[in-house]
């Protein structure tokens, strides 16, 4: 569903930031993208999206090529496109709902969104995905009193409420803790699994990758070095990718299941979203406030 052919990107002051990329991701296929910093992780992913214009190559989403696109057609195509941050890139003051529906901009137009005002259906779903991901008791906290793994969640659900195609995520994981970002993977994961959404992982964290992701790309200098499997993911490939390191004394990652506790804990939040969603069902008339 997703196509790169011989893509490639100059930066104007003269770096080669990617060369010669070709890739093909099926629908429903999470891979991670690895590679040292500097080997054209985050270019890759913002050539897809277009925020980088590649100088050279095709990137075909369906059968769009995405690299002719401008104005309202690349507006149109990004759509499908949902876009997950390192830094959430929240709106601190806003609340998690208000959050989640800023995520339709692009759909309501400017205006509509600037004066809060949202279709019904797309409030209806705001409620849904927070409870998907596991906020609704959050609905109406500002953003700025979460805490990283629930910021991640509002940006997880701001991204699905666009109804994406491809998810496009940049270092998920980097300022969580090991267990949270555990999670955090796993939640993606499990979204792309029940929404037949590709995804690209841009993620530092190799273990990690190993875990969740169904394919994983090696990055080095700009080229692809490694393109296979989890269990394909040898010593020896990460020399190539990564360069010389003792890979074999890397810890096993702890085991982080949920605990009965915390499955109470999840289990009494969910209960109380119905009161929340109660208390927000001015929403739905077209007001988030
Ligand atoms: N805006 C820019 N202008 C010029 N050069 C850039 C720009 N952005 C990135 N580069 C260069 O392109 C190359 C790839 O950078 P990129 O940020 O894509 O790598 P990365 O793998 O995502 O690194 P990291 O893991 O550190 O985020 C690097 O040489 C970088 O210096």
């Amino acid at each position: 569903m997703l196509t790169l052919t011989d893509v490639g990107k100059r930066y104007p002051t003269g770096d080669r930031a990617l060369t010669d990329i070709q890739l093909t991701l099926p629908k429903g296929q999470v891979m991670a993208l690895i590679g040292p910093s500097g080997a054209g992780k985050s270019t890759l992913i913002r050539c897809v999206n277009r925020l980088v214009e590649p100088t050279q190559g095709s990137i075909r989403l369906e059968d769009i090529e995405l690299t002719k696109l401008s104005g309202n057609r690349l507006r149109h195509a990004r759509r499908s496109m949902g876009m997950i941050f390192q830094e959430y890139a929240l709106v601190d003051r806003l609340t998690v709902m208000e959050n989640v529906l800023s995520g339709q901009l692009g759909y309501v137009g400017f205006w509509r969104s600037f004066l809060r005002r949202y279709p019904q259906d797309a409030v209806a779903e705001a409620f849904r995905l927070l409870e998907r991901v596991g906020l609704p008791h959050a609905i109406d906290k500002r953003a700025d009193a979460l805490s990283g793994g629930q910021r991640q969640r509002v940006g997880i659900a701001r991204a699905l409420l666009q109804s994406p195609k491809l998810l496009l995520v940049d270092e998920p994981t980097a300022s969580l803790d090991p267990k949270t970002s555990r999670q955090i993977m796993r939640l993606i994961r499990e979204l792309c699994a029940e929404r037949e959404l590709a995804a690209i992982i841009n993620i530092h964290d190799v273990a990690l990758a190993r875990q969740f992701a169904d394919r994983i790309v090696g990055l080095r200098a700009g080229e692809i070095v490694f393109d296979g499997q989890p269990s394909e993911l040898t010593s020896e490939i990460l020399t190539t990718i990564y360069g010389e390191e003792d890979w074999d004394t890397t810890p096993e990652p702890a085991d982080d299941e949920e605990t009965d506790e915390q499955e109470k804990e999840r289990e009494a939040h969910r209960y109380q979203s119905g009161r929340d969603l109660r208390r927000l069902a001015s929403l739905a008339d077209g007001g988030v406030r």
